[in-house]
């Protein structure tokens, strides 16, 4: 629940941005795929391909829910959308990780992951990030408003309205605080990591959803 010293329209908005957040988890089918389909490379990125692909559908849709992301500037939708959607996949799928997901569906979920044609040099510092969220032990509020300041982060390329989009007040002990935003750094060097990724696929001619190609300009 909200700190006390929350205002009623704070609090408001962060049960408005909760209510986004947890409207979306990844379908059944996906999860289900994930315990029974084969383990081959080729099926794994296939399995991931679709997850990602959800992902990027369920992040559409939270961020359409976030109050007020509407009424900004369309382009600027669209360049926060671009400029954040490597990094607040990087922080769904690390609080999946760290979720309380049915036994086994996480150690299957690392396990596709490390046998899909990423190089082990990208594989290390995502799950060393993956550890470092599950350590904050963040409550879904925590989660939730956490993604929607990545998201709504206004020092993209091609955001025109730079004006400070939102402003968050963390009651708690102030350095909690810090630590979350030290993530969001953490989390904006695996972008570099992601581009990699996606190009490594690329030159092993893997194919991707258009949804996918359309978010990360792949053609
Ligand atoms: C769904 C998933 C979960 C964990 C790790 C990975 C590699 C994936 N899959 C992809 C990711 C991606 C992501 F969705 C979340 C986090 C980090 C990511 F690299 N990005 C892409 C881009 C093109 C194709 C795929 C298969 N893909």
């Amino acid at each position: 629940p909200p700190p006390p010293n929350c205002s009623r329209e704070q609090r408001a908005l962060i049960q408005a941005i909760l209510k986004a957040y947890e409207r979306h988890q990844i379908p059944h089918d996906v999860a289900k795929k994930l315990l029974h389909d084969q383990y081959s490379v080729e099926e794994n990125f296939l399995l991931l391909t679709e997850m990602a692909t959800n992902q990027v559908q369920v992040l559409v849709e939270f961020t359409k829910n976030i109050p007020g992301f509407l009424s900004l500037d369309h382009e600027d939708q669209i360049a926060l959308l671009k400029g954040s959607a490597v990094e607040a996949m990087f922080l769904r799928s690390a609080q999946v990780f760290s979720s309380k997901t049915p036994a086994g569906h996480t150690e299957v979920l690392e396990d596709r992951i490390r046998k899909s044609g990423i190089s082990e040099e990208f594989i290390i510092p995502m799950f060393n990030f993956y550890k470092s969220i599950g350590g904050l032990h963040m409550n879904p509020e925590e989660q939730a408003l956490l993604t929607a300041i990545t998201i709504l982060t206004p020092d993209r390329p091609y955001v025109k309205d730079q004006s400070k989009l939102c402003t968050l007040h963390h009651p708690h002990e102030p350095q909690y605080f810090a630590r979350l935003l030290g993530r969001l750094t953490e989390l904006r060097s695996l972008n570099h990591y992601h581009t990699e990724i996606i190009s490594s696929w690329r030159v092993s001619d893997h194919k991707f959803t258009p949804l996918l190609c359309e978010i990360w300009d792949v053609q």
